[in-house]
Parts: structure tokens; sequence; C-alpha cells
């Protein structure tokens, strides 16, 4: 049967990126997306900004909702230091499956933990299953109505601190305005918007960074 998109863009990884080599991953992955198939990873544009606020945050523990193929993973965790920690949560098991071929294949596998299942069911046992007291950096590009709720159950999971930054993506397009509005006008966190366009294409999109003030 026709293969799937998802393994198409690994093949495009495996046969023109160097294994070990996680910038050879991103471009290879960008040019599969912008010549051959679009894809809903975050991109090279809107994936600079997330380097950049990786990079100002410098995380030890990290949680990333919705792992796709594996891009944003490889791109936040080739700027972890060493022994720092990514958890990346993935609600389809083909996707997963992918996505964990693509972390290999960047030679990122020790610093990545992939969980198959959904959020609202693995938030609640982040502390007794991994250990996780808080988290430093949250990147959300999961399902557009969890956004919320999810960054609430975080909230009474005990799983933010003071100073823990979140970062989501797509907040135009999609779009997810009940998590805006809730982030840009709680006391309880920093927002600001770092206006882009949608993954491979023209049409505005963005990233909201909200650090959460306790
Ligand atoms: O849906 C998107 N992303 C979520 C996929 C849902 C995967 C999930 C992971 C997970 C883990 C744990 N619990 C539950 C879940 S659910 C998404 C969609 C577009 C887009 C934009 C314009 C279009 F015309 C068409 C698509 C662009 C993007 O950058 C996206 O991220
Ligand atoms: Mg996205």
């Amino acid at each position: 049967t026709r293969s799937t998109r998802p393994q198409r863009l690994l093949k495009a990884v495996q046969k023109h990126a160097t294994r070990g080599d996680p910038q050879s991953v991103i471009s290879a992955i960008d040019h599969f997306c912008r010549h051959s198939e679009w894809a809903m990873n975050i991109g090279d544009e809107k994936g600079s900004i997330l380097d950049s606020v990786v990079s100002e945050v410098n995380p030890e523990k990290v949680l990333e909702l919705g792992t796709y193929c594996g891009y944003s993973t490889v791109r936040i965790a080739r700027l972890l230091p060493p022994g720092a920690r990514l958890i990346t949560l993935e609600f389809n098991a083909d996707y997963a499956a992918i996505a964990r071929q693509v972390i290999i294949w960047a030679g990122l596998e020790d610093k990545v933990q992939l969980v198959e299942g959904a959020s609202e069911d693995w938030i609640p046992r982040m502390k007794e299953h991994f250990g996780i007291e808080t988290f430093d950096f949250v990147f959300l590009d999961h399902w557009k109505d969890r956004y919320l709720p999810d960054t609430k159950l975080m909230e009474d999971c005990g799983l933010l601190r003071k100073g823990t930054v979140l970062l989501a993506d797509n907040v135009i397009c999609p779009g997810v305005p009940d998590y805006l509005a809730y982030v840009r006008n709680s006391l309880s966190y920093k927002s600001c918007y770092f206006k882009s366009h949608l993954e491979y294409t023209k049409a505005e999109d963005g990233l909201e960074k909200s650090v959460f003030l306790g």
C-alpha cells in the first residue's frame, strides 16, 4: 500500500541527512517540506525563534506536547546542555514510530524520552513516573483545543515553577484563542507574541512565549 507522508519524510532524512548531525536532519526535513510535501513541522522561520528562546532559557527539564515527526524535538534537544532531558508526548503511534527514527538519526536519543499517549493522561503522572519536580521549558504543539486545559492541568499538578517558560506554536493558524486570552490576561503569566509565518507558507502565524510567575 502507499506510504504515508511521515514515512516519506523519514526516507528523505535517511537519504539526505548525515547520521549524528542534527542540523543536517533539520535541513533535510525543511527541504522535503518546501520542495516535496508540506508537513506540519514548526519549520525553519518559527524554528529559529524556538532556538533563540531555548538558548535563552537553557533548560534542564523540557516537556514537548506534540512530537509529530520529531523536527522540533531535534531542534530543541540539539541545544540542550549535557544531562538535560526532553520528554515529548505523541498521541499518534504512527507519528511516534517515525519520530523515534528521526531522533535516532540525529543522534539525540540519549537526551529524549518519547512517550506515546494523551497529554491529559500523562501530565498527572509526570512526577511519579518520570521523577520530574517541575519543568523549565514547555513547548505546546499538540491539539489546539488542549493548550488551555493542559496548561491549567500542569499548574494544578505543580509542574510549573516561578520562571517556567511556555512556548506555544500556531497561536494564529490554526489558532488557539482561548489559550491566548488566558495567558495574556492572567496575573500568573508574563506573555509576549513573536509574529512569524505558518511553516513553509506566507500565511501569518506566530509563537506566544509565556513566563509563569507562580
Ligand atoms: O494540528 C496541528 N498539530 C497537532 C497535531 C496533533 C497531534 C497530537 C499530539 C498529542 C500529544 C499528546 N496528547 C495529544 C496529542 S494530539 C498543527 C496543524 C497545522 C496546520 C495549519 C494549517 C493547515 F491548513 C493545516 C494544519 C500546523 C501546525 O503547526 C500544527 O501543529
Ligand atoms: Mg505546530
